[in-house]
């Protein structure tokens, strides 16, 4: 199949500042036609340990890089991505098949990571502190914690990428990524781009491989990585930190999510129903802050239930380059099968479908964007991250029963809310135990704040200033006899 990026396309893996090739090779597809878009390095553990090694061999001359010119080079990264952003968008949209205009938005999203931390690099600081001797004096540094790993998801081929290399590269950090043998060409053009930019060689790496256990174990258990930041589901997160336990690895973890998005019987229904569209159904509700549930105030109810099915039949299923299209195809069949396991459950255990509830007319992983409502704690999408464009609709009479719903899980990612008193929003914004609570809102990323989890969310934060400082060690020097 012909790309109109060809520049941009390039089917080998990134090690040591080199193309490499390899004898076995996996295909990528397109999931909304299932064509085969190119066939890329499988890499193996061997190759794993190259790219460890490049990025260790790289890391005394990129932590003494004075901070200026590792922002120089952060900010021409930031520019030609962004020169790029139609073909990158592109490549997303066949790769992992969320429509073009989410894409181009992800562009933006992924970039502004890039464009953050080229300025917050030139900010990595120290401190001296009140010593506690007259001949002593206290000394902080804050160094670069060395080489880091990140191994990232399929849903956001480029913005988990960026939000993970570029605070390490701000720190003074080389990164070896093993991004989803889903989605592995945005990453490799985001390598082109680096490369371009003038990012030395070790710097960034880039591992593809059909099978990630393999390189995982290496990411996971080599010494020479310090670091190892992963998104993905619950399960592989606890697996690789489990892994990391054997050389005490920093790691962080953005893992799955269950965000309840509760409607009060003073919200504004229109407004409720926006964010709940933005909330529920982007990336065809593939990513991990996506409402899982859909928690309404027993007096609205119907009102409010009414006004989310007529804009759910709106949404115009399709292949996610055609015009109009905002929901493209699920990632792999196996998607779809949660999708309908939790739809046939819930249904079997008294919810009643509104609209969808079927795969779409056009087949392959395309599903119907569906409403249940009558759903209760019973079924197991009040447990079980569906990841896919089924809203299940539950019904509350207090703001306390409420609250405890919405805590009922052992996650606590993101959580969303729409009401009007504000002594109801304190209320309620103070009781909700997750990382992160929209008020009023349906999409709260952005690179300015702390994105990230509690409980079996994960650990750690990603974007902000505290998003760098999962990169560094903290060095207390002693100076004494002064
Ligand atoms: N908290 C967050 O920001 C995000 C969480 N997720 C969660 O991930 C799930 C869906 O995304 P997936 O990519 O399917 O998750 P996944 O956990 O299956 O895969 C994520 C990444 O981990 C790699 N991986 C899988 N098994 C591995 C192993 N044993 N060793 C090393 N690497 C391994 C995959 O190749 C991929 O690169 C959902 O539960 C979703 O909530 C996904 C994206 C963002
Ligand atoms: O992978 C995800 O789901 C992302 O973390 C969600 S967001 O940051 O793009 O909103």
């Amino acid at each position: 199949m012909s790309l109109a990026l060809p520049d941009l396309l390039i089917p080998k893996a990134y090690i040591g500042g080199q193309w490499h090739d390899a004898e076995r090779r996996f295909a990528v597809t397109n999931p909304a036609t299932g064509q085969t878009l190119a066939e890329i390095p499988d890499l193996n553990a061997d190759d794993a340990r190259a790219a460890v090694a490049s990025a260790e061999a790289a890391w005394p001359a990129w932590r003494k890089r004075p901070a200026k010119e590792r922002a120089a080079l952060l900010r021409r990264w930031y520019e030609l991505i962004v020169a790029h952003g139609d073909e990158l968008a592109r490549l997303m949209t066949l790769e992992q098949g969320k429509p073009l205009a989410e894409s181009k938005g992800e562009v933006g999203y992924g970039a502004s990571f890039v464009e953050y931390y080229a300025e917050e690099a030139k900010r990595v600081a120290g401190e001296t502190l009140p010593s506690h001797g007259a001949d002593k004096r206290i000394l902080v540094f804050r160094e670069p914690i060395g080489v880091v790993a990140a191994i990232t998801p399929w849903n956001f081929p480029l913005a988990m990428i960026t939000r993970k290399c570029a605070p390490a590269l701000a720190a003074g950090c080389p990164v070896v990524i093993k991004p989803a043998e889903a989605t592995p060409l945005t990453a490799l053009a985001l390598a082109k781009l680096a490369e371009d930019a003038g990012l030395p060689a070790g710097v960034l790496n880039v591992v593809t491989a059909s099978q990630p256990a393999e390189i995982g174990e290496v990411l996971t258990t080599d010494p020479r990585v310090r670091k190892v930041s992963f998104t993905g589901s619950t399960p592989v997160g606890k697996k690789l930190l489990a892994q990391c336990a054997g050389t005490v690895k920093k790691a962080s973890m953005e893992l799955g999510g269950n965000a309840p998005f509760i409607v009060f019987d003073d919200a504004d229904l229109d407004a409720a129903v926006e964010g709940a569209i933005a909330s529920k159904f982007r990336n065809s509700g593939q990513t991990c802050v996506c409402t899982n549930r859909l928690l309404v105030q027993a007096g609205i109810y119907d009102a409010f239930l009414e006004k989310l099915a007529k804009r759910v039949r709106e949404l115009k299923v399709g292949n996610g380059l055609e015009d109009g299209v905002v929901q493209g195809p699920l990632i792999n069949p196996a998607a779809v099968a949660k999708v309908q396991a939790h739809i046939g459950d819930a249904l079997g255990n008294g919810a009643r479908l509104v609209c969808g509830g079927e795969p779409h007319a056009l087949g392959g992983t395309f599903f119907q964007p569906t409403v249940l409502a009558d759903v209760t704690d019973a079924m197991q999408v009040a447990r079980e991250e569906t990841f896919g464009p089924l809203a299940p609709v539950f019904r509350f009479e207090s703001d306390e029963q409420a609250i405890a719903m919405a805590n009922a899980t052992e996650f606590g990612l993101a959580a969303y809310f729409y009401a009007s008193d504000y002594r109801r929003i304190w209320h309620v914004m103070e009781g909700l135990e997750y990382g992160m609570v929209a008020v009023n809102e349906g999409i709260l990323s952005t690179e300015l704040a702390p994105f990230g989890g509690i409980k079996e969310s994960g650990l750690g934060r990603e974007g902000s200033r505290h998003g760098l400082d999962e990169f560094t060690e903290l060095k207390y020097v002693c100076v004494g006899g002064l």
